[in-house]
């Protein structure tokens, strides 16, 4: 299993190479402001020719420093139960909107409110899960455990696109482990999320969205992330089958039913399975909820059925619980040290990930790639973090980039703010956007 659980880890995606693209990306970017911070100039000391062809540069910003209360520099123990303290800050978009553009809320046009309010929707949600009480033993710490005693529970999570797996996960994990999106799709990879508490240790996968045929079997011409999401399905210890209650209550899917139906048919004699109605905060007549519990209540292979709200909390707290009872005595798949730099590489990607999701519309964030290239501790504990994003057209960059540069050092700027909020250290966040290099024939 633990081979399995390694196997299926989404982190092979991330690269920490530091290959430099010979492409000239010329520099867009009007920064509003020049002053650097000394941290800033500790980055750009400590920083190669990349930066100086990044469209976005955090140290071409002046923010303000970030709190220095945890010890700038100190090794994150446990990074998640770190993050589970993580104060989210919600006027990030309005001093991007400062510094990008001098004064408050200019540039903000409909869409952006809109934009905006989703946004706070995800930080509350984030908030919320983030000051729940810490764990009574949470001091034992999670490496102190030995290794004969710890518990492991391998969760997958199965849905029709937009039912909330990846809100879930995050709410249920305490940090941003996956994009959330009003978009559909937007889990393009199996992100791991991982809760460790007292003895028990939970990893979840959110699988990407299943696309049913009419029969409730994948379309004949599934893509080969669909295809994986069908295979990965068995491996876990147990699976949460998922669906957006409110919608089914409206417009049933009669491709959800099935997918519902074919996975509830029988007791899996190895892998607990679970119905989670998702988004009842959204139902009004919560008698409803009763009505569609009813019509699912024949099927065996359910073990329990649950009823929460990923995204605003509800009922996540008692999911959490029967899951941490489900744990079988196996050591844990991830080492809490170990673990450390990669969460917060997964992290770094994700958050610059959303926020470009909240200001690209179209297509165009589905067709360019997106790659960590470098991250890098610095003396003064702050981290660099290089990202690059590839896109196949000229044009399609220049949307990304934005008129003036102000597209990307807008998600630049939103992104630096949180994950310096998240990390509890100044990040020098770099990002460059280019175009992909034709092959030669
Ligand atoms: N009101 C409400 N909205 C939710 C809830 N859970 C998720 N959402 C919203 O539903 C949309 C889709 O949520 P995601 O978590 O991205 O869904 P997903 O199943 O991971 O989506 P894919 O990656 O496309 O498969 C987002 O706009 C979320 O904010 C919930 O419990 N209540």
């Amino acid at each position: 299993m633990r081979r399995i659980v390694r196997a299926l880890r989404p982190l092979q995606k991330l690269t920490s190479h530091t290959t430099q693209f010979p492409l000239p990306v010329h520099r867009l970017l009007s920064a509003s402001s020049s002053s650097s911070s000394s941290a800033s100039a500790a980055a750009s000391s400590d920083s190669d020719s990349a930066a100086h062809d990044a469209d976005f540069n955090s140290a071409d910003f002046s923010l303000p420093p970030s709190d220095p209360s945890p010890a700038s520099g100190a090794p994150v123990r446990n990074p998640l139960s770190a993050l589970c303290k993580v104060r989210f800050e919600p006027c990030l978009r309005a001093r991007a909107d400062e510094a990008l553009f001098g004064e408050k809320n200019a540039g903000m046009g409909v869409e952006d409110a809109v934009e905006e309010e989703r946004s706070r929707e995800v930080a509350l949600a984030l908030l919320e899960a983030a000051l729940e009480p810490p764990d009574e033993n949470e001091e034992e710490g999670p490496e102190e455990v030995r290794k004969e005693d710890q518990m492991s529970l391998s969760v997958g999570i199965v849905g029709a696109p937009n039912a909330g797996k990846s809100s879930l996960t995050n709410t249920a994990v305490g940090s941003k482990v996956a994009a959330v999106s009003r978009k559909t799709n937007t889990t393009t990879h199996e992100i791991l999320g991982v809760l460790t508490k007292g003895k028990t240790q939970i990893c979840f996968f959110d699988t990407p969205g299943l696309m049913l045929g009419h029969h409730g079997f994948p379309h004949r011409d599934v893509t080969v992330r669909v295809e994986s999401a069908w295979t990965s399905v068995n491996l876990y210890d147990l699976l949460i089958v998922m669906f957006d209650v409110n919608r089914h209550l409206k417009m049933p899917d009669s491709r959800v039913i099935k997918l519902i139906k074919r996975l509830g048919a029988e007791v899996n004699p190895n892998q607990k399975r679970i119905l989670c109605m998702n988004k009842v905060d959204l139902v009004e007549d919560k008698k409803d909820l009763l009505k569609v519990a009813k019509e699912f209540e024949d099927l065996p292979g359910f073990e329990r059925y649950f009823m929460v709200s990923g995204l605003k909390g509800k009922g996540v707290k008692d999911l959490v619980q029967y899951l941490m009872d489900q744990a079988v005595r196996r050591s844990w798949d991830e080492e809490p040290a170990t673990m450390t730099e990669e969460v917060m590489k997964t992290i770094s990607l994700e958050v610059v990930r959303e926020k470009m999701l909240d200001h690209i519309h179209q297509e165009i964030p589905y067709v360019i790639e997106h790659r960590l290239m470098d991250w890098k501790e610095l003396k003064d504990g702050s981290l660099r973090v290089e990202q690059h994003f590839i896109a196949p057209k000229q044009s399609q960059r220049q949307i990304l980039v934005g008129k003036n540069g102000s597209k990307i050092g807008r998600i630049g700027i939103e992104a630096n703010e949180e994950l310096r909020s998240i990390f509890k250290r100044d990040v020098h966040l770099m990002l460059q956007v280019r175009v992909a290099k034709k092959r030669s024939s």
